[in-house]
């Protein structure tokens, strides 16, 4: 009894140091999960409702919402869960959204790119984007839904359409890039996984995803430069890996999932003023020439605080941001276009 009593008051103080003070001293949150009864939005609404930081859960779809909000709202943590579903429930469901996680479109099969998502996933991201514009212009959002390296600028025109566009508060999640490599790294270096930091880089489909390995830490001397490309072409095509390995039933799930709460979790912390919040995102920026770009953001009361910069790169990852950009930038310009013309 009194070791779980000590167990249990070391555990609220680490939670209190790490952003997770007693939930009387958070402000309440809102988060919204847009395609929550989706293969990502599922698990994600489950992450979600486990987070003391959220005390309200909101789940929309298109269909099959009621029976997600039913079974996830049972569980017993603090945030209220309601779901909401079709055209005519989605502004009530976006209604004071701090955080809005959109994981709806659809995925790859094998043999697909993330490109040959952008003519279905372009215009719901576009619909969803113009309510978001409506119901809680001030949200964070934190786009999922593929081409990220497209849907972000698409978001971004769209507010900015709609006179709501802040750059600081609008995020493609990039998050599993970050989680794979990290996963990578450590079984190739032989370092403990939950050690690891790795940035990544760029944008979120193949060569655009450069994680920089040379700033790895714990740093490793025994991995040669093969052994870095290799884990290198691994986290560009950790997608494809997934999505071959599903073979047909879809692309990752779970761990995205996992990153999607990973990072939502970091706009939460920030948003509540815990400092030092770090993660990596495909957000507006001036790091390279591109308008939009993936690097380690540091994250506030208002969004984006801070993107930080590239860090020194190895030559081998400073061809890959050379050979990454063009491919990057015709995505990003797509999206635009697509913005525009609709
Ligand atoms: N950013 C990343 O790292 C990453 C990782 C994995 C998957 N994805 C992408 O996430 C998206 C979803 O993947 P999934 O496996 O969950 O797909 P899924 O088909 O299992 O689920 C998608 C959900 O979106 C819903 N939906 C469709 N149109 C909608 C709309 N207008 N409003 C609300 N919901 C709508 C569907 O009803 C469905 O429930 C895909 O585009 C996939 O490529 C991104
Ligand atoms: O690969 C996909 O299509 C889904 C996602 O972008 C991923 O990286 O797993």
């Amino acid at each position: 009894m009194r070791s779980s009593l000590l167990k249990s008051t070391s555990e609220l103080l680490r939670r209190s140091r790490r952003g997770y003070a007693s939930s009387s001293a958070n402000p309440e949150r809102k988060v919204a999960v847009l395609g929550a009864a989706g293969g990502i939005g599922q698990p994600l609404s489950l992450l979600m409702k486990l987070n003391p930081l959220v005390s309200s859960l909101s789940l929309y779809d298109i269909a099959g919402t009621p029976g997600v909000a039913a079974d996830v709202s049972h569980i017993n943590s603090p945030a209220l869960v309601k779901g909401f579903m079709g055209d005519d429930q989605l502004g009530e469901a976006l209604e004071g959204s701090d955080v809005v996680i959109i994981p709806a479109g659809v995925p790859r099969k094998p043999g697909m790119t993330r490109d040959d998502l952008f003519n279905i996933n372009a215009g719901i991201v576009k619909a969803l984007c113009t309510a978001i514009a409506k119901h809680c212009p001030n949200a964070l959002v934190n786009m999922i839904s593929n081409p990220v390296n497209s849907t972000v600028p698409i978001a971004a025109e769209v507010f900015k359409k709609a006179g709501t566009y802040d750059e600081k508060k609008l995020f493609g999640v990039t998050t599993l890039d970050v989680v794979r490599a990290k996963t990578f790294y450590a079984g190739k270096a032989g370092v403990p996984v939950t050690e690891v930091n790795v940035p990544v880089v760029g944008g979120h489909a193949g060569i655009t995803i450069l994680p920089l390995f040379s700033q790895a830490t714990p740093a490793s001397n025994s991995l040669s430069h093969q052994d870095i490309e290799a884990l290198t072409k691994r986290t560009q095509d950790g997608g494809t890996e997934v999505v071959e390995a599903k073979a047909g039933k879809g692309s990752a799930t779970l761990s995205m999932a996992y990153a999607g709460a990973v990072f939502a979790d970091a706009c939460l912390k920030g948003l509540n003023g815990v400092p030092d919040i770090v993660e990596c995102s495909f957000v507006q920026s001036t790091v390279t020439e591109l308008p939009f770009f993936a690097s380690k953001v540091r994250l506030g009361k208002n969004g984006v605080e801070e993107v930080l910069g590239l860090g020194e790169l190895s030559d081998f990852e400073k061809k890959g941001l050379e050979n990454l950009k063009g491919e990057l930038k015709s995505s990003i310009e797509k999206g635009v276009k697509f913005a525009y013309g609709n």
